[in-house]
């Protein structure tokens, strides 16, 4: 997805070192900066943004405007996988820091996000279709200090002095702090404990303009990783992480009164926000140069991918009311950010536990598919035996019948017989009688009559020895 750099300006109430000034910027309304011309042509200018917020008498209700409008949009995008970084941007003394981490009684975007963020991981119960989300939470924190990149989690060694690290490319050309280290946290005072710990760590000074000046560029990384987890044990894996950045303060050595060590650290800072300004620059042109010089300096090599690459960034360009040069500068380069795009992506992974889910439930559907086709066949067998047992029964019935037939024919044939017999012996004496008188004339009658009682007497013998052999009465 193309995404554009959202950008939010933040102007800063009047400090007390200011009250004689006038101002010469205003907030005219949500996303519009008016900031006036100080020379004698008195042109003033609209400048135009995604959001402009001013400054009340209620830090606290500030704070939590410019979190509920930018800060909760960014934590989730996070949380739907995309990586995502919050940059806070501008002159020294200019309210960055405020911004981003701010004080007890009006703490800024990172402590209240980073409480949001345990809210809804508490609320991340399993969804109605028995999907279960498991959200695990890690973060590092690191500064850049005169161009060297430091953990501010490792701890200091007994010459106080805090282990730095090297910024190296991937093969995917992303880049990444070799060293770094992460913690695990589990709840939300366990981060702010580590938040707390960093900034404690973090070098700042007392500049002519700012008491507490940052000397570094900050960068806090709350790195999400989520598995939802279906009910059938399919793991859908997503990985993002949030940036949140409070850079060092570009500043006038004149305006900060710096010398020495503080002058050193002030043409550092400098030099690594020009390099920033160009890389945006470059980054916002139509036809954008192939080679982008991120390797200038650290800042812009370790912010590679949140510049140009895979991220939904922001930039909060925080503004000073009184000091024209600084503001318009800063007003121009969030103008030109307006124009970089990125290009964010949700980084969902299948998971190899997800891969072998998948390869068991195709395993288990072969299974099954198998056994139903030899149940088919069972059910197929069964199909034929209750064939075979019907037929089996008719048959039965049928021979049992049709012996009871034969029986009843048998003892009609043994009647039969026995009364042809009779029959024979009656017909043999009339023929005696007959030959003895002379009747010859009844001779071809009676002639007939035993030829027929031979015929029926062979059937009537042929049938009794077929039912014999049929019935097995014999
Ligand atoms: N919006 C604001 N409302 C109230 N106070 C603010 C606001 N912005 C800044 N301040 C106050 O102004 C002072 C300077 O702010 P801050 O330290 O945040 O500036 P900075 O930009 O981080 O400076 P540096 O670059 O020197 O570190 C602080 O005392 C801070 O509390």
């Amino acid at each position: 997805m193309v995404d554009s750099i959202k950008v939010a300006v933040r102007l800063r109430a009047p400090s007390k070192r200011e009250e004689d000034l006038s101002p010469i910027v205003q907030v005219v309304s949500g996303n519009t900066v008016l900031a006036k011309s100080v020379d004698q042509r008195g042109f003033s200018r609209n400048f135009h943004f995604d959001h402009c917020f001013s400054s009340s008498n209620d830090p606290e209700e500030d704070q939590e405007k410019l979190y509920d409008s930018l800060g909760r949009e960014y934590l989730l995008h996070a949380l739907d996988g995309y990586n995502t970084c919050i940059f806070a941007y501008g002159q020294t003394g200019s309210g960055k820091s405020h911004t981003m981490n701010g004080q007890p009684s009006a703490p800024g975007l990172i402590p209240r996000l980073c409480k949001d963020l345990f809210e809804v991981r508490d609320l991340l119960a399993p969804t109605k279709d028995g999907i279960t989300v498991e959200l695990n939470v890690k973060c590092s924190y690191l500064e850049i200090y005169n161009e060297q990149v430091r953990d501010l989690l490792a701890g200091q060694d007994a010459n106080n002095s805090i282990s730095s690290c090297r910024v190296r490319e991937r093969l995917d050309r992303t880049t990444f702090v070799e060293g770094l280290q992460e913690f695990t946290v589990h709840t939300v005072d366990e981060i702010l404990d580590l938040l707390e710990q960093g900034n404690e760590i973090r070098v700042t000074e007392a500049t002519h303009v700012n008491d507490r000046s940052s000397r570094s560029h900050a960068i806090f990384t709350i790195a999400l990783d989520q598995k939802e987890i279906s009910p059938l044990g399919q793991v859908l894996e997503r990985k993002s992480h949030i940036k949140l950045i409070d850079l060092a303060g570009s500043e006038r050595a004149s305006a900060s009164g710096s010398k020495g060590e503080r002058f050193k650290e002030g043409s550092k800072i400098n030099k690594s926000l020009s390099s920033l300004g160009r890389v945006i620059s470059m980054l916002a042109k139509k036809n954008k140069p192939k080679l982008i010089p991120y390797r200038d300096s650290a800042l812009t090599w370790v912010l590679k991918e949140s510049l140009g690459g895979n991220s939904k960034t922001c930039m909060i360009a925080c503004i000073s009311p009184c000091d024209y040069e600084e503001t318009t500068s800063t007003l121009r380069y969030a103008t030109i950010a307006k124009s970089v795009k990125t290009a964010a992506h949700v980084n969902s992974y299948e998971t190899s536990e997800q891969k072998e889910q998948m390869e068991l439930m195709k395993r288990q559907l072969n299974d099954l598919q198998e056994t139903l086709s030899e149940l088919k066949d069972q059910k197929a067998i069964q199909d034929q035996m209750e064939k075979i047992k019907l037929t089996n029964d008719f048959l039965e019935q049928r021979i049992k019948r049709e012996r009871e037939q034969t029986v009843e024919y048998y003892d009609q044939l043994v009647q039969a017989s026995t009364e042809r017999d009779q029959l024979t012996q009656v017909l043999l004496s009339i023929a005696g009688s007959i030959q003895n008188s002379d009747l010859s004339d009844l001779a071809p009658v009676i002639e007939r009559l035993q030829t027929d009682s031979r015929i029926l007497g062979s059937k009537i013998d042929s049938d009794l020895s077929f039912c014999n052999k049929i019935s097995g009465l014999t």
